[in-house]
């Protein structure tokens, strides 16, 4: 138990030991009062089934650190619509296509809020970003702010330049790293590889340049960990000043503080470079924030900060995620790399062979390469449960009583290895979507990894073109291969992070050595 705690109080064993005592005390008191109301309370509500839950503390004792696979296990018990209660608050828990599609869908407009935890306070502005944003007017603004600006399939079709430009640096550091020693083969961290390329893309798309690994990376990966490590304070207010005296909100103030400085200095430069005449400068996503915000009193300097952090945060982790685990997987299944290798080798033509990278034209003939994409997606979502939802008002769902303010955690992970909509689910096989109109847009329930309805992911098109194109080009030039020793164990080792986003919990080391296309 003090295990499956930790996620929540990082390290306050001893305080847990109260909170426990006190709860069996409650528990035994309450089964004794109970028994007087248990004819009434049954007449007033149906609910979704729940486990038991301890008084103060409610179904908390039984939260792992992995929180997809803990909803799961406890779904197979209580079903695909079940009702867990963290401290006073109710917390509809959905594991399945059906429950997701009334919830996403036919109850949207019920379910389209979010719920205001402290860490999303801390870092996201007091919820002025999209992702956080209380569900209204204000939020319905960054969003199309977002899209119009940033994310809209043309706005994307804009930055190919710059993704190209990338991934042929990219390239040559491969070549560089495998090709410039004495051995042929040398082990790569691809994770870092990979950081870096996702990193320098998204940051040149959103604020016009690239960001240091200690100005972006470090603190967004640490963020992204505190967003999904839930704090006790947030579901029994009188317990907040805990995430004072156990350092949780420290660490968090601390490293919002470092992004909120590197956000001050991106803002600086934008607006010192206005004033300049320089014919090669280009106004890009931070330069229109700063404009709105310049013909909108009501918008001040955070409304600009909270985009660029939505917009790095959802983006760069996420995408990174994607490409480390296909890499993973195809290391883990030879057979799916060569095929892939095939396809992406077969579009460049003869007499093109000192061609340096992959374009996204070439993209279009490449079906297997998709299929990858979204196995891996299927099965390695990288935001395995949805952000949080709440409702804003009582309701049923499927013919169950749902109060309004209920948190909403939507098992998007849980849903794409169900047996009931995929054959050998937990298997790596990208076939399956070959001749299957089964889609990632937020239409096909059994399948959601960025959501669906109005709070659905909008950087769907950005995310995509960029997962395929990596790949491509990473498979294109190289033949690759899993290091031998430990070093292997841990390359195809699948644990995974805790957080909001999840990753690969060691980085992906592989051997690299360069492919002749003449061979082909
Ligand atoms: C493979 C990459 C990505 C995945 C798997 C992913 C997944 C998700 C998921 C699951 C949600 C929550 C959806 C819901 O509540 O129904 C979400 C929301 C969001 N994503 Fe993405 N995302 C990715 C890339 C991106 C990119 C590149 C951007 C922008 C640069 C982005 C921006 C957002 C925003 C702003 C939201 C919040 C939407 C709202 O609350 O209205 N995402 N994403």
């Amino acid at each position: 138990m003090q295990k499956s705690m930790s996620n929540f109080l990082n390290g306050t064993t001893s305080l847990w030991f109260f909170l426990f005592m006190l709860a069996l005390f409650t528990t035994i008191a309450n089964l004794l009062l109970s028994k007087l109301n248990t004819k009434s309370n049954l007449a007033k509500k149906n609910s979704p089934p729940s486990p038991p839950k301890l008084p103060i503390i409610g179904n908390l004792y039984q939260f792992g650190t992995l929180t997809h696979r803990t909803l799961q296990s406890l779904a197979q018990t209580y079903g695909p619509l079940m009702l867990l209660h963290f401290g006073k608050v109710p917390v509809l828990v959905i594991s399945n296509a059906e429950a997701a599609r009334e919830v996403l869908k036919t109850q949207d407009h019920v379910f389209s809020n979010r719920p205001k935890l402290k860490m999303y306070e801390i870092f996201l502005y007091g919820f002025r970003g999209v992702a956080s944003a209380p569900y209204g007017p204000y939020w319905r603004q960054v969003k199309s702010i977002s899209v119009l600006h940033l994310l809209s399939p043309k706005k994307v079709q804009s930055f190919r330049e710059v993704r190209e430009e990338e991934l042929v640096a990219m390239i040559e550091k491969v070549r560089l790293s495998c090709c410039s020693s004495a051995s042929l083969m040398k082990v790569l961290n691809l994770t870092n590889l990979l950081t870096q390329v996702t990193n320098d893309i998204v940051c040149r798309c959103v604020i016009g340049r690239r960001c240091d690994e200690s100005e972006v990376r470090g603190p967004i990966s640490e963020m992204e960990e505190l967003l999904g490590a839930s704090v006790l304070g947030d579901y029994i207010p009188w317990l907040h000043w805990l995430g004072r005296v156990n350092g949780v909100y420290g660490r968090a103030e601390r490293v919002a503080k470092k992004l909120d400085e590197f956000y001050d200095r991106v803002v600086e430069e934008h607006v010192s470079k206005r004033g300049r005449d320089d014919k090669h400068y280009v106004n890009d996503f931070v330069d229109i924030l700063l404009s709105i915000q310049a013909t909108d009193f009501q918008n001040d300097q955070t409304f600009v900060k909270s985009l660029i952090m939505d917009m790095l945060a959802a983006g760069t982790d996420t995408i990174l995620a994607v490409i480390e685990w296909a890499m993973t997987e195809l290391l883990r299944h030879p057979n799916a790399m060569q095929k892939l290798q095939d396809e992406v080798r077969s579009v460049v033509a003869t007499g093109e062979e000192d061609r340096t990278h992959i374009t996204e034209d070439d993209l279009n003939d490449m079906p297997y390469l998709k299929a990858v994409i979204k196995e891996t997606l299927r099965l390695h979502p990288a935001t395995p449960v949805l952000i949080p939802r709440e409702s804003m008002q009582d309701t049923k769902v499927m013919g169950y009583d749902i109060a309004a303010g209920t948190q909403v955690l939507v098992n998007a992970w849980a849903i794409s290895v169900d047996p009931s909509y995929w054959d050998q689910p937990l298997e790596f096989q990208p076939e399956r979507h070959l001749n299957s109109s089964i889609d990632i847009k937020g239409h096909d329930f059994q399948f959601i990894p960025f959501g669906a309805g109005r709070r659905g992911c909008p950087g769907i098109a950005f995310a995509m073109l960029l997962n395929e194109l990596v790949l491509a080009n990473i498979v294109h030039q190289f033949d690759w291969a899993v290091p031998g020793g430990l070093l292997g164990e841990k390359a195809l080792d699948l644990s995974e992070t805790t957080g909001l986003s999840v990753h690969k919990k060691l980085p992906l080391m592989a051997l690299a050595s360069p492919h002749h296309l003449s061979q082909n």
